[in-house]
């Protein structure tokens, strides 16, 4: 890339105009780190544009319902904080990041300066980038974000029940405002962080493409839904433990449709023990629908930060279902997949190109970062629990007949004690009349 071309660019136009209209002229534009972010989620879900007069085709999504799902969310998700990390300082090695908690479950105190770092991402960026001296910013490599190649995305342990959204402060990812229930306060730095490709039906009729530009504030209103009481509430912490117990990766047909899957249980759309059910929405689906706004909507919902901190959330139990199981990539379908699912699919729309089997290692060996998450204790199985009950029981039984056995002895005791004053008197009368015998014995 030759000095002064822009870091960051993406493709605001069909296959057929690509090129420009000489064919040999790249159409690009310049693009902040988040709008990119964003925009690669969209068009990963956005239909396919077939012409004039017919119906965009829907059915293919690159990112969900089928295995990628986990991988490609991961390497979303560490192309940002790769971006983020970034320095003018060049080949510096890359530290370990260490993805801490933004909510109320531990490591708060890492998570919380991480988002506030987080919640300047655009604003840097707008600092030093196009809006401002557009065309000026981004040589090749001389992209100043953080500096800082330990900085680590946080996340947001979602799995904790009721109905309120705990990092939805003003201080975290911003609160309800006072005004407008779908609205963010106007005291968090994301209340008017605005939405890129918001015009979908445009996209799928007029065969544009998502051109970056940013229209109305997000809006969130969690646990608001009321024609959907089910989406109400964020998943347990049990479904969680219940998720990470599923053995087989995916199952065949690798859709939303599995049954007995890990994927398509941490994505959402099974029961946490692993039984698809159409109706059901569980764990990450479930968090995103609680969000009730550009959060649950799938070709918009990487607008809300609160996405990342979701995704790195379903991450991570991606990740400690990794080490708790130890599966090798043999367990991702080679074939029979979703478009852009199969194991040596590349993953659409990232360049350059990345496979779904590279991100199904484990992350803190393969990958540069970890997670500090406080895993629930497991449930007991109903034989663990079982076993448990009859070996309290015979201690109880123990116990019981120990504190019978003593109760009887300090009873017959108590009634040996009772008898003793009469052998007293017994053995007292037969020592008098020993010693008057032995006085008479002595007189004669
Ligand atoms: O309806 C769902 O299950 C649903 C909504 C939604 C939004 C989103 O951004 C996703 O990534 C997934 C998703 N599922």
């Amino acid at each position: 890339m030759a000095e002064g071309e822009p870091m960051l660019r993406f493709a605001n136009y069909q296959y057929q105009e690509v090129f420009g209209p000489d064919g040999n002229t790249p159409q690009f534009e310049n693009i902040t780190i988040y709008n990119y972010f964003v925009w690669s989620h969209y068009y990963s879900v956005s239909k396919t544009y077939l012409g004039p007069g017919q119906a965009s085709f829907g059915g293919v999504d690159f990112s969900h319902e089928g295995p990628g799902f986990v991988t490609w969310h991961r390497f979303h998700l560490l192309q940002l904080e790769r971006d983020m990390q970034a320095s003018t300082e060049r080949g510096g090695r890359r530290k370990r990041g260490r993805r801490g908690s933004l909510g109320a479950d531990g490591g708060m105190k890492d998570g919380r300066r991480k988002g506030k770092e987080f919640g300047d991402l655009r604003r840097r960026e707008e600092q030093g980038g196009r809006r401002t001296d557009r065309g000026e910013r981004g040589k090749c490599g001389e992209m100043d974000m953080l500096g800082d190649s330990t900085f680590a995305l946080p996340y947001w342990n979602f799995a904790i029940g009721g109905s309120e959204c705990d990092i939805c402060t003003d201080d975290l990812m911003g609160a309800r405002s006072s005004f407008d229930m779908n609205s963010i306060s106007t005291n968090s730095v994301f209340s008017q962080w605005r939405v890129i490709c918001e015009s979908v039906d445009d996209y799928d009729s007029l065969g544009t493409v998502c051109n970056n530009s940013e229209t109305s504030p997000i809006r969130r209103n969690p646990a608001g839904n009321v024609a959907r009481p089910a989406v109400q509430r964020l998943p347990e912490p049990k479904d969680v433990l219940d998720c990470l117990e599923l053995n087989t990766f995916d199952t065949p047909p690798y859709y939303s449709t599995s049954s007995e899957s890990f994927r398509n249980t941490i994505e959402g759309y099974s029961a946490p023990q692993g039984m698809y059910d159409p109706v059901v929405r569980s764990l990450h689906n479930l968090a995103h629908l609680f969000l009730n706004g550009t959060g649950g909507q799938t070709h918009l919902s990487p607008n809300d930060p609160i996405f990342v901190l979701l995704h790195t959330f379903t991450d991570a139990v991606f990740d400690e279902w990794l080490r708790r199981h130890a599966p090798g990539e043999i367990v991702y379908p080679e074939e029979n997949a979703p478009i852009g699912h199969n194991r040596r699919s590349n993953m659409v729309p990232f360049w350059p190109p990345v496979t779904n089997a590279e991100m199904f290692v484990a992350a803190p060996e393969n990958l540069g970062y970890s997670y500090e998450v406080q895993w629930p204790a497991p449930a007991y199985t109903l034989s663990e629990i079982i076993t448990i009950a009859v070996i309290a029981a015979v201690l109880v039984a123990a116990v019981v007949g120990g504190v019978i056995a003593c109760a009887v002895r300090a009873h017959s005791y108590r009634s040996a004690e009772a008898l003793e004053p009469l052998l007293g008197d017994t053995f007292r009368r037969y020592s008098e009349d020993e010693r008057r015998l032995d006085k008479s014995q002595s007189v004669v």
